[in-house]
This record gives structure tokens, C-alpha cells and sequence, in this order.
């Protein structure tokens, strides 16, 4: 079977295998030392176009003829320069640095309605900001369902010039991992938006680097099902990209998830990993024979080839906390050491844990602690936020919301409106800070509706502000579901996961020693989860679920502070709606 040659490349030195913790190089990467920084051009054009992701063709959203997009490789304290074309024939599009804090460029942040107006067909924009810190990170589109539709691609980091990481590897494999439905990202849309909701349901294929197979499968032989063995020549665009390793060496695998709904579960047959970075930030190591990935999450695990080699090994991600309907996504971990006649393991691929055991979920979650040297949380907070997570009805639409508000985006980017003062651009009202206090989360609601909102939750410049996320039970009786928390511009301090409803008294068990600096958090069903900050980056920020149809049925707030002191805005990110007009009747100049 001929299949995709490995896209590993040998990166950092030793060839020492296992781990070499040496905590100074945190502190060297975290105090920003850029020697002979870059700045990186990239010229793309966005388009639709025909593809096969999982050996069936559909329509994709590329960049410059690929999917997924181009991989920027930059180092820590370039400048990024993406000059992005839109042609798409109908449709605007933006894209969005997840994971890159944008500090000093808010506008740059690719988020419709928040940070800049849509790019429209045929026009251009410059997106240029700092990446200031070395890690594992992605872009993706953040408009409608654009994610859906293919639009993303991994954007890494590597530490600056004579900065070292705190551990050796030999070579490195990137693996972007994502969902796909043969359902149009418009029809998913249209039904999400639909009265009745028609819910787009589990997606057809789970991919890796944007490979996956639908009707065929790499392990049909091992299951029970009528599916085909896949036979490739390895030119498909289908065809899984096998990881190429040499033995007894140590290589690091940076694992991103930008799935649109599915949380994953990746493992590597025979072989524990060592997970060293969550969403660019160092973690204590940790060994694991399998680890979660929730959408917006991105980790570093470091695999060490020490099995034999005359084997090959399944790399497989499975659905989690969802019913999974989705075939688990395959590729091949590959010795290439002695001759082998086939590339496909003689073993079976590894089970899953059962989607709904949380307990083993909420195990590794626990497990992920900063590494010394990461920047340490205030002890203290200026303002509490607890923000209830509900399933709801507004006029017979399916909606999520926060505090009873499910957020609608205003045409008029918050972040043109709240620089030039323009009052009426959306919500003045505050959004609530808090949920009643006899809110049963265990229960469906009893009042079922909410409505729409558009407020921002104006926060001091440089004070602290702790975000309590309190899940609940959904519209169905006994469902409650995983949401994954994605932050624009910051990255938060998890201090504590519990069970059920926050109370005060569980602030005693905040972790203050070494909670993990992330971008991402989940809330397991039933839970909580709270998260510390400082709102220390001039601008306006998204903080919403990652899982795209819930943004789109408004799980989302919106954040902003320090915006008088933001510098000078491309008028481009601002010529829609009221900064728009503004603009043509030539007043308020930046
Ligand atoms: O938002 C959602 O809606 C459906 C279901 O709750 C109603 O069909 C589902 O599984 C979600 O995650």
C-alpha cells in the first residue's frame, strides 16, 4: 500500500532521549528576549474549492490551493504579516490568531462584529501582529461557520534565537486535528438558524492535517463493519500522512484541535506520551496513554520510540462526550527501521474510553499544572463574573445563553464603537454579572426562554477579574454537555474544576501554587470551572464556547478594556455599519 510520505522534520539537537527539565528556559521564554526577530510575509488568497478531506469530494474553503491552509512558522517576537484576499464570490471572511494575544493590535484579531468589519469578496486585508510567545498554536475563520467549512491551518512558534526549550526532542510531526460534515457549512447554518433547529448532528469523519476516510477504512480487517480497506497510492488527498520515525529517538508531537463539535481522545497504540505544552504554555510533565482534546485546545507531548520496531502503531482520535456516530480518525506511526511489507499494525487500534466517562476526562483535565517559571495568578481578584451556561428558547428558536442573554453580533465591530464613543453601535445596558441563586443547574429551567443580547462587560484596565463557568442541565432532561471556553487576547489561570454548582466556599481549594496558563478551558457537564486574568490588553475580546454551532446559537459574551489607550486602527477593519458612515461623512478622524 503506498500512502503519504511523513511530513516530520528534524528540529532540536540532543539526541538524548526523555526529558531535560530546565525550568531558566521559561523564564528566558516568558521575558520575551527576541533576538534578530523577523517579520514573516504571507500572502493569501481564500477561496472555495473542490476537495476530497475524506475521499468524498465536497466544497472546501482553502487558502492559496490548499487545505487545510498554509502552516506560518515564526519564531518568538516576529512580526506576522498576512496579506488575506477574499475570493470567495459572495461571502465576507476573517481569520482568527488563536492562542496569539494581539497586544498592541486589537484590530488584528480576526473576529466579525468584535474586532473588524468582514473582508468583502475581492478585498484585501493586512493582518499584522507579534507572536510573543513560542508555542502550538492555529488560525481559523471566525464568521458564520467558515471553521466548518475548512477554513483553518497551524500557525507554530519556535522560541527565539538563543532561547531554549525545556526539553529535547529529535525530530518534530504536527498533527491539526479537525471535523467534517458533508453537509455544507450554509445548510448546517441554515438548519442551526431554523424554527424548528435542525441540529447539523455528528460529523461524517474525523481528520488529521485535514486527512480522514469515510468509506473506506485503514482498519477495516480489525472492526465489524461492512467498510472497505482503503487502498492508496499515497497521492490522494485523502490519503492519512504516516508518521515516519527512526527508534529509540524522542519526538514531539504538537497536537491542535479545531474541530467545529467533536472533543477527542488521541492514543498512540503501544506508546505513552509525555505532555509538556497546553495552548503555548509549558506544563510539569506528565505521562499519559491517552489524553483529551477539546476544540480550541492545543497541546506538545513528547513519544519516545522505545517499542519494536519491526511493528507499526496506530495514532487514533476518537469522539468523546458526545454519542459518538463518527469513525475513529487513523494514521500509521511508522519504524522505519527494518523492511516491512506492509504498512498497516498487525494489532487492532486502541479502544477509546467510553464517551461519556467523565471521570476519566476530569483525570488528565486535573493533571495539567503550570511548569515553574510560568507567569504566577494575583492572589487576589477585583471583580467576580459567574456566568451561567443554559439552552434556550427565544421566540421558538434553539438558542444558548449566558445569563439568560444569548449574544447576537451588531454590525458595528465593538471595537470601532466603543473607540469612537458610538453609544447606539450596541446593548448599553451591563450584562448581568451573576444568576439567580436558586438557579437549580441540575434541572432543565423552568423558564426555558431568554433573550437576545448584545452588552459588553466593560472591565478596568489592568485590574484582576475572576470568571466563574457554571454549566447546567440543557433543554432535554438529563443532558448536560462539554463546553470548551475559548479567551481572545489573554491567557487565563485555571484555579479549580468542581462538580455541580459554585458556592464561595469553594475558593478555598483554588489552586494558587501552579494552576495551568491556558487560552482554553472546558466545563464538564454539571460542573464548573473558574479562571483568573488580568485585564491588562487594550482592546475587545471574545470569550466564548469553542464549539461553533454553540458561538453561532450565542454562547458567547464579549469582554473589553484600556480601549482609549488602543493606537491608531486600520480604517479598513472599521468601514461597516456606524464607524462605516462615520467615516464617509469624515468625522471622528483616528
Ligand atoms: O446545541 C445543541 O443542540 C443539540 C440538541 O441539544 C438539540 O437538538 C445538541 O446536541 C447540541 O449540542
Amino acid at each position: 500500500m503506498g500512502l503519504r510520505p511523513s511530513s516530520s522534520s528534524s528540529s532540536s539537537s540532543s539526541s538524548r532521549a526523555g526529558l531535560l527539565i530546565i525550568w531558566w528556559c521559561c523564564l528566558i521564554q516568558y521575558s520575551n528576549m527576541a533576538l534578530g526577530s523577523k517579520t514573516r510575509h504571507f500572502k493569501w488568497e481564500v477561496e472555495y474549492m473542490y476537495w476530497s478531506p475524506d475521499c468524498v469530494e465536497h466544497v472546501v474553503m482553502g487558502i492559496n490551493g490548499q487545505f487545510p491552509g498554509p502552516t506560518i512558522r515564526a519564531r518568538a517576537g516576529d512580526t506576522v504579516h498576512v496579506e488575506l484576499t477574499n475570493k470567495l464570490p459572495t461571502e465576507g471572511v476573517v481569520i482568527h490568531w488563536h492562542g496569539i494575544r494581539q497586544q498592541g493590535t486589537p484590530w488584528a484579531d480576526g473576529t466579525a462584529s468584535i474586532s473588524q468589519c468582514v473582508i468583502n469578496p475581492g478585498e484585501t486585508f493586512l493582518y499584522r501582529f507579534k507572536v510573543d510567545k513560542a508555542g502550538t498554536y492555529f488560525y481559523h475563520g471566525h464568521y458564520g461557520m467558515q471553521r466548518s467549512a475548512g477554513l483553518y491551518g497551524s500557525l507554530i512558534v519556535d522560541v527565539a534565537e538563543g532561547a531554549k526549550e525545556p526539553f529535547h526532542y529529535d525530530g518534530e510531526f504536527n498533527l491539526l486535528l479537525s471535523d467534517w460534515w458533508h453537509q455544507s457549512a450554509h445548510e448546517q447554518e441554515l438548519g442551526l438558524s431554523s424554527k424548528p433547529m435542525r441540529w447539523p448532528g455528528e460529523p461524517q469523519s474525523l481528520l488529521m492535517n485535514g486527512r480522514g476516510q469515510y468509506n473506506c477504512s485503514l482498519a477495516a480487517h480489525f472492526t465489524n463493519s461492512s467498510s472497505t480497506q482503503c487502498k492508496f497510492n499515497g497521492t490522494e488527498q485523502c490519503a492519512p500522512e504516516i508518521l515516519r520515525v527512526m527508534p529509540k529517538k524522542t519526538y514531539r508531537l504538537r497536537l491542535a484541535s479545531t474541530t467545529a463539535l467533536a472533543s477527542l481522545n488521541l492514543a498512540i497504540g503501544n506508546h505513552k506520551m509525555v505532555v509538556v505544552e497546553a495552548d503555548g504554555n509549558y506544563v510539569q510533565p506528565f505521562v499519559v496513554e491517552d489524553m483529551d482534546i477539546y476544540s480550541g485546545e492545543s497541546y506538545s507531548v513528547l513519544l519516545t520510540t522505545d517499542q519494536d520496531p519491526s511493528q507499526n502503531y496506530w495514532v487514533s482520535i476518537s469522539v468523546r462526550g458526545r454519542k459518538p456516530q463518527t469513525p475513529q480518525g487513523l494514521t500509521i506511526l511508522h519504524y522505519l527501521h527494518h523492511p516491512k511489507t506492509t504498512l498497516i499494525p498487525t494489532r487492532p487500534p486502541p479502544v477509546a474510553p467510553l464517551w461519556n466517562n467523565y471521570t476519566h476526562s476530569k483525570l488528565f483535565t486535573t493533571k495539567i499544572l503550570a511548569l515553574m517559571g510560568t507567569p504566577r495568578p494575583p492572589t487576589t481578584t477585583h471583580r467576580r463574573i459567574a456566568l451561567l451556561n443554559t439552552q434556550n428558547y427565544i421566540d421558538g428558536y434553539t438558542k444558548w445563553a449566558i445569563n439568560n442573554l444569548s449574544l447576537v453580533l451588531p454590525s458595528t465591530p465593538y471595537l470601532g464603537a466603543l473607540k469612537y464613543s458610538i453609544n447606539n453601535a450596541f446593548d448599553g445596558e451591563k450584562p448581568p454579572e451573576n444568576f439567580p441563586m436558586d438557579y437549580n443547574v441540575m434541572n432543565p429551567a423552568t423558564n426555558q426562554n431568554s433573550s437576545y443580547g448584545s452588552g459588553v462587560y466593560m472591565l478596568d484596565f489592568n485590574t484582576t477579574v475572576d470568571v466563574i463557568l457554571q454549566n447546567a442541565n440543557a433543554l432535554a432532561e438529563n443532558t448536560s454537555e462539554i463546553h470548551p471556553w475559548h479567551l481572545h487576547g489573554h491567557d487565563f489561570w485555571v484555579l479549580g474544576y468542581g462538580e455541580g454548582r459554585f458556592s464561595d466556599q469553594k475558593e478555598n481549594n483554588f489552586n494558587f501554587r501552579n494552576p495551568p496558563f491556558r487560552n482554553t478551558a472546558v466545563i464538564f457537564p454539571y460542573g464548573w470551572t473558574a479562571l483568573r486574568f488580568v485585564a491588562d490588553n487594550p482592546g475587545a475580546w471574545a470569550f466564548h464556547c469553542h464549539i461553533e454551532p454553540h458561538l453561532h446559537m450565542g454562547m458567547g459574551v464579549v469582554f473589553a478594556e484600556g480601549v482609549h489607550l488602543v493606537g491608531k486602527v486600520p480604517h479598513e477593519a472599521l468601514t461597516c455599519g456606524l464607524t462605516g458612515k462615520m467615516f464617509m461623512g469624515g468625522n471622528g478622524k483616528p
